[in-house]
């Protein structure tokens, strides 16, 4: 089941509360100390920090014609107040220390769940330009956009708390000064919105471009093309196209920069004019005698603190809406995951393969043009070496990602003893088999790691591992290496060292070996080998799978021509399929291209 790409995105407000949950299994302690307990603690000594002042000024502006009388009446009003505002520092900081702290449990628990994520999907998703695109854009924001959820939220409720409690005072104070605010805060929420819509809008339409540019930054920077992109001279070729996509980047920038500054315009002049017309109105109220100087300043420190949490209201939402757009990307591998967990969970566990049936397939890769598979049928029995041969681009290696359960048939069926696959678990399949591929991986580890990541299970049995390192032939090169096999490889790391491509591929089979499962999948496991080499292990291949299932696609069909059944690919088909004998009768395509390897080594003088 592939990644949805199209409609996978979900609403923002269900985003930002599926970052709150995430937030919260990421501490919860510190998640409701920093979002309900410090804010509201905060909220409550603003109110009695306001309540202060007024009775201060009571009692700073009443009548008493001995001035000492004041003073004392004002002292403690004082005292209180002082004692009131420490407070609210160390509420303020303590938030803010507790806040860092949440910030780094939420990040490192959102990259741990993204990277596990990402692990789960399907490999046909890796062929998607839109999955990459995607990846890309939860990778780059994994780590901060929750973390930006956490900030516009204990941010939103602090000011949210100020205010309740302000609008509450101004209530009682001047309930006209409040259908105002409603006024002036209306477009710095809607202006917000609109803001993080822009951003969203230029990191979707910029991150192709930047993948591209990152690519391009990689073949200037890393070692594999090093020795190409040096001997071809391609050096300034790449930095033009690096410059040419951070140009384009740019241009994207302006454009959204340019529509932002001219909503944040808007949204600041309205707000400024609808305060200016609140601070006017107090001013009339004054001036006519309908408030007395006490409840003018308490109105006015009351309204500045109103203004000052609903000005800063904008920021968090911005916040807010863009994280929940972004995490919108996020979530879509959130429920691939899960949806991916609870299938295998309804799914029958395989049993010991008696026969491989393929039905009708068809395959295409996501976005192609054609079919790299169509209206295939082939039945391999258990113990069978199977051979797959044809021209480039046939359809052989799609087949055995297909068989190796890497990849779902589009149409059509593949049955494991007489049952659809769609049926069964095919986590529990794939453990079933064992491969080889064209593409198979060195990894920057130990020799002996690398053959053991073939069965992390039996990590550790050295005599398991020597025994695959000698029947895929590479005994001698591990003997040769400076530690055998605890010699570390890839050069990028400390003393690490490198192999040939031929001895990199009997690492592979090596760990193909060690794994040893009853289906095997071999996709050109000789191509780097030398001639020797090459002849050794397909002459004892029988020896070596010592009754399993196995699937072998090569190009030199003297390797091949003692398998069981050959199957010749040709556009995406099965055209031909027999013994070696038998398709050499037919005098179809198989015939035809061994005769012509045969007759290029014939025609060597000797
Ligand atoms: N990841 C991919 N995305 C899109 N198309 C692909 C992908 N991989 C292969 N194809 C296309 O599918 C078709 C079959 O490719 P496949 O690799 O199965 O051929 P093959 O017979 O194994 O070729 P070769 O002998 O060169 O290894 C080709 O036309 C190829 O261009």
């Amino acid at each position: 089941m592939a990644l949805k790409v199209p409609g996978a995105r979900r609403s923002a407000p269900a985003n930002i509360i599926d970052a709150l949950r995430l937030s919260r299994e990421a501490s919860p302690g510190l998640f409701w100390l920093v979002v309900v307990a410090l804010p509201a603690a905060e909220g409550l000594l603003a109110l009695s920090l306001l309540a202060v002042f007024r009775g201060g000024a009571d009692a700073f502006l009443s009548n008493s014609s001995v001035p000492g009388e004041t003073v004392e009446r004002i002292i403690p009003w004082l005292g209180v107040a002082i004692v009131l505002t420490l407070f609210m520092i160390f509420m303020a900081n303590s938030r803010h220390t507790v806040q860092e702290l949440l910030l780094d449990r939420v990040r490192q628990f959102s990259a741990r769940r993204m990277h596990r994520a990402i692990a789960m999907l399907e490999l046909v998703d890796f062929d998607d330009s839109q999955v990459h695109d995607r990846i890309s854009r939860a990778e780059a924001t994994a780590d901060f956009k929750p973390r930006q959820v956490v900030r516009g939220i204990t941010a939103l409720i602090a000011s949210g708390f100020q205010i309740v409690v302000f609008t509450g005072m101004l209530v009682f104070l001047q309930p006209l000064l409040l259908p105002m605010m409603a006024l002036a805060a209306a477009p710095v929420l809607l202006v917000s919105s609109k803001l993080a819509g822009q951003q969203f809008g230029f990191f979707h339409a910029v991150t192709p471009l930047e993948r591209r540019r990152r690519y391009v930054g990689w073949l200037m920077t890393s070692r594999e093309p090093a020795a190409e992109v040096r001997s071809f001279g391609l050096m300034r070729d790449f930095a033009r196209r690096y410059d040419e996509l951070t140009d384009e980047r740019y241009a994207e920038l302006r454009r959204m920069v340019r529509g932002q500054w001219r909503n944040l315009l808007v949204s600041q002049v309205s707000f400024g004019l609808v305060l200016t017309a609140a601070v006017g109105l107090l001013g009339w109220f004054f001036a006519s005698g309908r408030m007395d100087v006490p409840t003018l300043l308490t109105t006015v420190v009351a309204l500045s603190r109103l203004v000052s949490a609903v000005g800063g209201l904008g920021g968090p939402m911005a916040e807010l809406s863009e994280a929940g757009l972004f995490l919108g990307d996020q979530a879509a591998f959130y429920d691939q995951l899960k949806r991916a967990e609870e299938l295998e969970r309804g799914r029958a566990l395989p049993e010991r393969l008696r026969e491989l049936r393929v039905r009708d397939l068809t395959f295409r890769y996501p976005g192609a043009e054609r079919d790299a598979l169509a209206g295939v049928d082939m039945t391999i029995g258990a113990g069978q070496l199977v051979a797959f041969v044809g021209p480039n681009g046939s359809g052989k290696t799609t087949m055995a990602k297909i068989l190796s359960f890497l990849y779902r048939p589009g149409d059509g069926t593949v049955s494991w003893n007489g049952q659809d696959i769609a049926g069964l678990d095919h986590k529990a399949l794939r453990d079933h088999v064992t491969a080889v591929f064209q593409d198979h991986m060195t990894y920057h580890f130990s020799i002996e790691e690398n053959v053991s990541l073939g069965d992390l299970a039996r990590a550790g049995d050295h005599a398991a591992v020597t025994g695959a390192i000698e029947a895929a032939g590479a005994a001698e090169m591990v003997a040769r290496l400076p530690a055998g096999a605890a010699t570390e490889l890839g050069p990028e790391f400390g003393d690490g060292t490198s192999l040939s491509g031929g001895e990199s591929q009997r690492l592979a089979l090596a760990r193909a070996l060690f794994r040893d499962r009853e289906l095997v999948i071999l996709d050109e496991p000789t191509s780097a080998l030398d001639p020797v080499a090459d002849h050794a292990l397909l002459r004892d291949l029988r020896g070596l799978l010592r009754g399993r299932t196995a699937v072998v696609i090569s190009h030199r069909f003297s390797n091949v021509r003692h398998a069981d059944q050959i199957f010749v690919f040709d556009g995406g088909r099965i055209v031909e399929q027999g013994s070696h004998e038998s398709l050499m009768l037919a005098r179809g395509l198989y015939a035809e291209m061994y005769s012509l390897q045969a007759d290029a080594f014939a025609e060597e003088p000797a």
